[in-house]
């Protein structure tokens, strides 16, 4: 029986994970062994059967002991323990949720519809690396996995409207605080129909700028604004979330020789968990839209056209539909003014779900499975 060892698991990322599983019954044959940074011998979650007291995630010779390491802890935990786990000679799967890793040779990156066989190649060569990619990423891939399938991109942009949860459990609460400090400054005037809209509108203005509203995460306005800039910045004056899409995007497909060329901007917006992309695809050629319907259609289970009319749309593509599913629809699919080989796109999709749980979970399933 595997031993696995769940770190981060009482996190964001951790509990949707452990949700998963439960729903799956994935915790079914395995030797699970939970632990903590900071809640050393208290007692392991409840999932169905008994698991011994946490035990420390810095401890290596507790994790020399597993099989397999899954965390969802963070990159700073990433960063201190997995050198030291490797340099004492442990030879079992590290799975993890963080960027820290990703395009290290010894990584793959996971996304098993998209790259199943990249995973299944990288195991072959005895790969015990494997690491879930950016949210809007793995999101992305998701949507127009049967594009590039078809090998018919050759270049694309990704605009995209990144959810707070992105940044984590504490922005967004603060996005709801700010929400609500926004509706509570102007209440009088909102329970009276006849009071003026630009005052509502001043009020509001005047109460994002002002030194009580709540920043301290974001550092600025989200709600009823927007932050276009997500991460640090980068030499070439991309931000790295924004360099992510490219790099990635080219890894985990496995392709090393003439890379699509993936850019665009990566912007916060006021959503809770899903994030959505507005996308610009270069096609190598004149294809058919009802052609790209059924690529794009046809490639997993989870993806979902959605027909470019207003009413489809508004039903099913947004972030409020898909929150809390793994269902990844994609819209607005229709040739641009530049020409025939120029064909937007649209996706939602929850950014816990298939931007960070789900790829982990399916890749324990799959070493499970040899
Ligand atoms: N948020 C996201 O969208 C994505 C995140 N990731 C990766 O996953 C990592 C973890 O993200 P996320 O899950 O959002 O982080 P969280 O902050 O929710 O959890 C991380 C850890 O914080 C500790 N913690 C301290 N206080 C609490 C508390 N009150 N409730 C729960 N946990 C607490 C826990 O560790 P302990 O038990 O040791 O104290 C927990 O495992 C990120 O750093 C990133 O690398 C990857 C993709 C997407
Ligand atoms: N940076 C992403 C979330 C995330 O954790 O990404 P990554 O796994 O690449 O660090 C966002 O803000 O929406």
């Amino acid at each position: 029986m595997l031993k696995v060892g769940f770190v981060g698991w009482r996190g964001m990322v951790g509990s949707v994970l452990m949700q998963r599983m439960q729903e799956d019954g994935d915790f079914d044959g395995i030797e699970p062994i939970f632990f903590t940074t900071s809640q050393v011998g208290k007692p392991g979650p409840d999932i169905g059967v008994d698991v011994p007291p946490l035990k420390d995630a810095t401890d290596i010779d507790e994790l020399k002991a597993l099989d397999v390491v899954i965390t969802c802890q963070g990159g700073d935990y990433t960063k201190q323990v997995y050198g030291d786990l490797r340099g004492s000679g442990w030879k079992g799967y590290w799975i993890d949720a963080a960027s820290t890793l990703r395009m290290e040779d010894e990584a793959t990156i996971v996304l098993d519809p998209v790259n199943r066989r990249v995973i299944d190649d990288q195991l072959a060569r005895g790969a015990k690396t494997f690491v879930g990619g950016n949210c809007t990423v793995s999101l992305m891939l998701m949507g127009l996995g049967g594009l590039f399938e078809a090998d018919l991109i050759e270049w694309m942009t990704s605009m995209t409207y990144q959810a707070a949860s992105g940044s984590g459990a504490k922005h967004m609460r603060e996005l709801l605080l700010q929400m609500g400090a926004l509706r509570d400054c102007v209440a009088d005037e909102l329970n009276d129909p006849a009071s003026a809209i630009l005052e509502i509108d001043r009020k509001v203005t005047q109460a994002m700028r002002g030194g009580d509203f709540p920043i301290d995460n974001f550092t600025a306005p989200l709600a009823g604004s927007l932050l276009p800039w997500i991460d640090t910045k980068l030499d070439n004056g991309q931000s790295r979330e924004e360099w992510k899409g490219s790099v990635e995007t080219n890894k985990i497909l496995g392709i090393q020789d003439n890379p699509v060329p993936i850019d665009g901007i990566c912007v916060r917006i006021g959503a809770m968990r899903s994030h959505s992309q507005a996308f610009t695809i270069k096609l190598k050629k004149d294809v058919p839209i009802d052609e790209i319907e059924e690529r794009i259609a046809k490639h997993n289970e989870w993806v979902k056209v959605i027909p470019n009319d207003k009413e489809a749309t508004i039903a099913g593509l947004t972030p409020s539909v898909v929150t809390g599913t793994l269902s990844v629809p994609v819209g607005r699919l229709r040739k641009m003014n530049m020409g025939g080989e120029y064909l937007s796109a649209f996706t939602a999709g929850d950014q816990l779900l298939w931007g960070a749980a789900e790829p982990l979970k399916r890749m324990l399933k799959i070493l499970r499975e040899q």
